[in-house]
């Protein structure tokens, strides 16, 4: 059997768009990077944190594989998760506009054999923002509960000049990659 250890609806949508049959767990995993941690070891042990929390749920059932991910967006080294506020939103998505960034997607599969990774780096382009577009996408609260303040699955595609990568990445589960996660085990 597979668990999905993840609250986001997104997750579940991809993993079910490559017809891997799951059940999802609740997990509450910390999200804090480290002093001197690079944003790379971040994502992955947060990834690995939420799927070993979900096995250490299950681990008493034969078969069962987690899978945990995270999600970040990363510009000169620097980490933006969720915005709390519009405040930080409008910071975000400020410094986004006109310039590229990355989106680093790691996936972790958990399970009594063993635990294996996945990752995939997108490159994202965003076109110059004006204060008055920033305003107008904060207002629709789509900037809440992503990553980098931005939903590239929603509005935010208006934003977006180029993409070099996995769209499912930065949606939240890069799928090509997850896909030959599990047909490897
Ligand atoms: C950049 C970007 C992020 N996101 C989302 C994907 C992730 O859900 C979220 C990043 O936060 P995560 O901490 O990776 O995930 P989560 O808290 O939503 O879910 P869970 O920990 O329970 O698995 O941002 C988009 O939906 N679209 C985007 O374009």
């Amino acid at each position: 059997m597979f668990y999905l250890a993840s609250q986001s609806p997104r997750r579940r949508q991809l993993l079910e768009q490559i017809g891997i049959d799951h059940r999802t767990l609740d997990v509450d995993v910390e999200e804090v990077r480290a002093a001197g941690e690079s944003p790379d070891d971040y994502v992955s042990r947060v990834a690995r944190d939420k799927a070993r929390a979900g096995f250490a749920l299950v681990r008493n059932e034969a078969g069962a594989i987690v899978l945990g991910a995270d999600t970040e967006v990363v510009l000169d080294d620097e980490v933006f998760g969720k915005p709390a506020v519009e405040a930080d939103a409008i910071a975000m998505l400020r410094r986004l506009s006109g310039r590229e960034h990355r989106v680093l997607s790691v996936v972790w599969a958990v399970a009594g054999s063993g635990e294996t990774t996945t990752r995939s780096i997108s490159l994202v382009r965003f076109a110059p923002l004006t204060d008055d577009a920033i305003a107008a996408y904060v207002a629709t609260g789509e900037c809440f509960g992503k990553a980098g303040a931005y939903a590239i699955q929603g509005r935010a595609a208006a934003f977006i000049e180029n993409l070099t990568g996995s769209y499912s990445g930065v949606m939240g589960l890069p799928l090509f990659e997850t896909a030959r996660l599990l047909a490897d085990r």
